[in-house]
């Protein structure tokens, strides 16, 4: 078992990662009154058995199921598990389990945030996706206007990345996922992107014995950031890298058509070409492009989508001030940096890639 320790000023814990490692799970329930598992309905389908038997048996539990994906962060389903909450008699002493992958976690994690002003939360990630999502406190919904809009910085009490989950994965998870371990390498380690661009030939070897120590890297990427700037006054929108159109993208297709990954490695390549524009990034973009290609990556945007449109999403974007985006630029693979930038740059950006 793999341990990276994560420690910012709200809250210090640890993201234990490995095979068959449930019973760093069991131990720990031991000290709450009662357990709210929150999953979706695919995890509780393929997983929940496993779960359940992992609450020690003197420890009352109860199960709320939403539906899978993007439609688990809305305020609809937000409302419904706190009133389900409520009625199952989850305490300030009871503890949340978000089992599933970013949406989940996103969501069960701003109902711990917000029920009676805030109770104990445990990840338990069960995507690639989530070695991000699980880890650095960002909890929340989407609201009908941008993604994550409403939401909150509250750290979990422990994460507990079971990597047997991933086994279940369907292709187009296993490239959402790995969209954000290739963020991780480009934003702060030329090392690991070499290696990933390397070893990592297809989408189906994703999934291979390297997996756990690619996951552990990322994870390590976000906890040094996060360490540094647990609310995102400043480098913590390193975090954010291929974001600002990523969501907008999101957006666009209506939450959940284009998978959070999709829309990040559009938005990275997007980000790297500005990069070469504005701020001097020497990088071999048609080597890093034929890459994602051959895995199965498309990051060409469809040309009926209009740059206008996408741009009053961008404008929206949190990292915006003063209704101008702010997008994180690379100078070098590793070496971030927040850039205003103006229109005509993103908009003739915009049309290389249709
Ligand atoms: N809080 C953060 O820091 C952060 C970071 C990155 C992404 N996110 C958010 O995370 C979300 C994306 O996360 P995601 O990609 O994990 O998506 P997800 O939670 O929607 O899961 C993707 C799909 O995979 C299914 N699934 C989950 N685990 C499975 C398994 N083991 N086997 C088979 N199917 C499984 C789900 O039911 C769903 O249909 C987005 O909402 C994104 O905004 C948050
Ligand atoms: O942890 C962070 O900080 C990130 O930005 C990680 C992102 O991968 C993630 O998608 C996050 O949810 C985006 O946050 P947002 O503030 O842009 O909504
Ligand atoms: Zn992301």
């Amino acid at each position: 078992m793999e341990k990276v320790a994560i420690f910012t000023d709200s809250k210090s814990y640890e993201v234990f990662i490995g095979e068959d490692i449930l019973d760093s799970l069991h131990m720990r329930l031991n000290k709450y009154s009662k357990v709210l598992l929150v999953t979706d309905e695919t995890v509780n389908r393929l997983h929940l058995n496993t779960i359940i038997n992992s609450i020690p048996e003197r420890i009352d539990y109860e199960v709320y199921t939403t539906p899978s994906g993007e439609k688990a962060k809305t305020f609809k389903v937000y409302e419904d598990c706190i009133s389900f909450a409520l009625k199952v008699g989850i305490d300030r002493k009871s503890v949340i389990l978000a089992f599933g992958g970013g949406a989940i976690g996103d969501l069960a994690g701003f109902v711990a945030a917000t029920y009676m002003r805030g109770i104990a939360f445990i990840q338990i990630p069960t995507t690639i996706l989530a070695h991000d999502s699980a880890v650095g406190g960002k909890v929340g919904i989407n609201h009908p206007l941008g993604k994550n809009m409403v939401g909150a910085f509250y750290q979990p009490d422990i994460v507990i990345y079971n990597t047997n989950y991933l086994n279940t994965l369907p292709v187009r998870q296993i490239k959402s996922g790995f969209a954000e371990v290739v963020k991780h390498a480009l934003i702060a380690d030329v090392n690991f992107l070499n290696e990933l661009m390397n070893h990592v030939q297809s989408i189906e070897e994703v999934i291979s014995d390297k997996l756990p120590t690619y996951l552990k890297r990322g994870i390590e990427v976000k906890a040094k950031i996060v360490g540094l700037d647990e609310r995102e006054s400043g480098v913590r929108a390193y975090l954010n890298f291929g974001h600002t159109l990523g969501h907008a993208l999101e957006a666009h297709a209506g939450f959940g058509n284009l998978t959070h990954g999709e829309g990040v490695m559009c938005g990275m390549v997007y980000a790297l070409l500005l990069s070469k524009k504005l701020v001097g990034l020497d990088f071999d973009l048609d080597s890093f492009i034929n890459w994602i290609e051959r895995l199965g990556y498309q990051w060409k945007i469809p040309s009926s989508t209009q740059f206008d449109t996408i741009y009053e999403l961008m404008k929206r974007d949190k990292k915006s001030v003063a209704n101008k985006p702010v997008f994180v630029l690379l100078k070098s693979i590793g070496e971030p940096v927040l850039t205003a930038v103006d229109v005509p740059v993103l908009r003739e950006t915009f049309y290389m890639m249709s």
